[in-house]
Parts: structure tokens; sequence; C-alpha cells
């Protein structure tokens, strides 16, 4: 099989199980699963079952070969017995972003990358990247190709309701995570600016807060802490395949200093500080940061 008919089955899959963890939601509101995941945050029983759904349904997808997910230790080698003829895909998940917003009934998410070399794999090697949203429409947003796509999810089909997505030129939004006194210094003085110019939005779900800025043009950042330097959030399930999608759709993306595309992969679980927006937003974050 074709690498691109294999990540049309993967989008498809993905799109396919995202009603089954929507719908999975209410019984899990309030309950933890009683383990850490590798990142040692508390896991709720809802991450548990998005992650067992989508590693059932992309694990049989033939053509996947590896999968990693946010609450699990290692790569799973999921080749199938018929040997996956033609393409060797490789799939990294969060199967749910944002899910501590599960208890305030707020958004949340699902972001996947798509890779053809092992994992962790790099930014650049990612050959697709999708979020899903949870939102009160389910909606997933695909990059492929250099170009984005938001899709409608309707009884686990794709509907295509907006091509060639792009960055508005004028930014109305930021979000900024952690909390104000672990900003270091210079991440603080730059957001000081931006609050002057931009609205804020903060959800707590970067699926969701990363969608306002992909609606309204603006930046969402996770930055290095003083108590955490390489932040909260994970290079292989969250900062990259965001990337890929935030700069496919004309944006930039930063982790301090580079594209997060280009950011080395040392650990499946490595953090990264993200920064993710319009390309004038991101440049003075950099600039901000070398001083
Ligand atoms: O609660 P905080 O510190 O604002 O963190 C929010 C961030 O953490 C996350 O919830 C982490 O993702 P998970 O829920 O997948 O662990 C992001 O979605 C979000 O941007
Ligand atoms: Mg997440
Ligand atoms: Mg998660």
């Amino acid at each position: 099989m074709a690498a691109n008919e294999a990540v049309d089955d993967v989008l498809e899959t993905v799109a396919a199980v995202a009603p089954d963890v929507r719908a999975g939601l209410p019984g899990r509101r309030l309950t933890e699963a009683g383990v850490e995941n590798p990142s040692g945050e508390t896991v709720t029983a809802a991450d548990v079952h998005a992650d067992e759904l989508f590693f059932e349904a992309l694990g049989a997808v033939d053509g996947v070969v590896e999968f990693a997910s946010e609450e699990r230790e290692a790569v799973v080698d999921v080749t199938n017995a018929a040997g996956d003829a033609g393409a060797t895909l490789s799939v990294a998940i969060d199967p749910l972003d944002g899910s501590s917003n599960l208890e305030s009934n707020n958004a949340m998410g699902t972001i996947v990358g798509i890779a053809d070399e092992p994992l962790p794999a790099a930014g650049a090697d990612l050959i697709a990247a999708a979020y899903i949203l949870y939102g009160p429409i389910t909606t997933m947003t695909v990059a492929r190709e250099g170009t984005v796509t938001t899709y409608v999810i309707d009884g686990g089909e794709m509907q295509a309701v907006e091509e060639d997505v792009t960055l508005p030129e004028d930014p109305v939004v930021y979000g900024f995570g952690g909390r104000v006194p672990d900003w270091p210094d210079a991440f603080h003085d730059y957001a000081r600016e931006v609050e002057t110019e931009l609205k804020l939005r903060y959800g707590g779900a970067m699926v969701g807060d990363v969608n306002q800025v992909l609606s309204y043009g603006g930046i969402f950042a996770y930055p290095a802490l003083s108590s955490a330097p390489n932040g909260k959030l994970r290079l292989q399930f969250e900062g990259a395949p965001i990337a890929k999608i935030i700069e496919a759709a004309g944006g930039a993306s930063s982790d301090g200093e580079q594209s997060l595309l280009a950011v080395e992969p040392t650990d499946l679980h490595q953090r990264v500080p993200v920064h993710v927006g319009n390309e004038a937003y991101v440049e003075r974050l950099e600039n901000a940061l070398a001083q």
C-alpha cells in the first residue's frame, strides 16, 4: 500500500474513533485511573479509554507499524501479520489533550502526528498531522502536503468545511500557560507587551487554545518555566504535530530559538517549550528571549 493511502486510512480511522471518544466522556468525567503517565501526571479514566480506542483502531491500520501515545511508556510495534506491505508509518498520539478540563466540562482534543520514520521522530519527518477538537461541534484540522483543511466529523465521517486554512493576518488573541511568577524574566517582559496588543484566550487545553489562534490569529505558548526549563508540553505528542499544522497554515513555531520542527528528538516523552502563532509574534518572542 502506498504511503498516501495509508495516511488516508490513518486520518479516516482517527475520525471514525472520535465520536466514541466523545461518547465515552460523561461516564468517566470525575474518575481518575489511579496511575501516573510517563510524564508523571495523573491519568483520568477518559485518558485511558481514549488511548485504548485509538490503539485498537490505529494498530489495525495496514501500513502503520509503530504506535506511541502520551499514555504509554514505550513505542509499540504494530506491524501486522500481513507485513504492512508498502507503507511504514509511525503514529504518535495525545489521545485526550486537556483532560483536566473534564471536571469543568470545557474543551478537549486529540493530537496526531504521522511520520515515515521510527519514533521518536523529528517534526520535520511528519508527513501529516491533525487535531480533533471536542467542542460544541467535533472538528478535525489536518495538515498535509503543505496545506491545512478543517473537517466536521459527523457520524465518524470527515466532511471538509474549510480548505487552505491560514492564520488571519491581523492577530487578535493570545494564551500563555504556566504561572506568571514562574515565567523567566524575558518571557515575562514579552508577555507584558503582548497583553497590551491582543485579547487573552486561555482555556487550559492546547487544542482549544491553538484553534483560537488558528481562527483569529495571535499566539499560544506554554513557555520554559523557571521550575521547568523545558516547559510542560511534549515534543512528540503535542509540540511537533501542532507546529506542523500552524506552519502549514502560514504561521510559525518555536522552542524559543528554532522551529519546533527542527528540534532533535532524544526521548519519546521529552518536553519542549512551545510557542506557535503568527510569524511576527513568534519572531518577536525569539528576539525577546535572545536578549
Ligand atoms: O493546566 P495548565 O498548566 O494551564 O496546562 C494546560 C496545558 O496542559 C495540557 O492540558 C497538557 O495536555 P494533556 O491534558 O494531554 O496532559 C495542554 O492541553 C494545556 O495546554
Ligand atoms: Mg496534551
Ligand atoms: Mg493527553
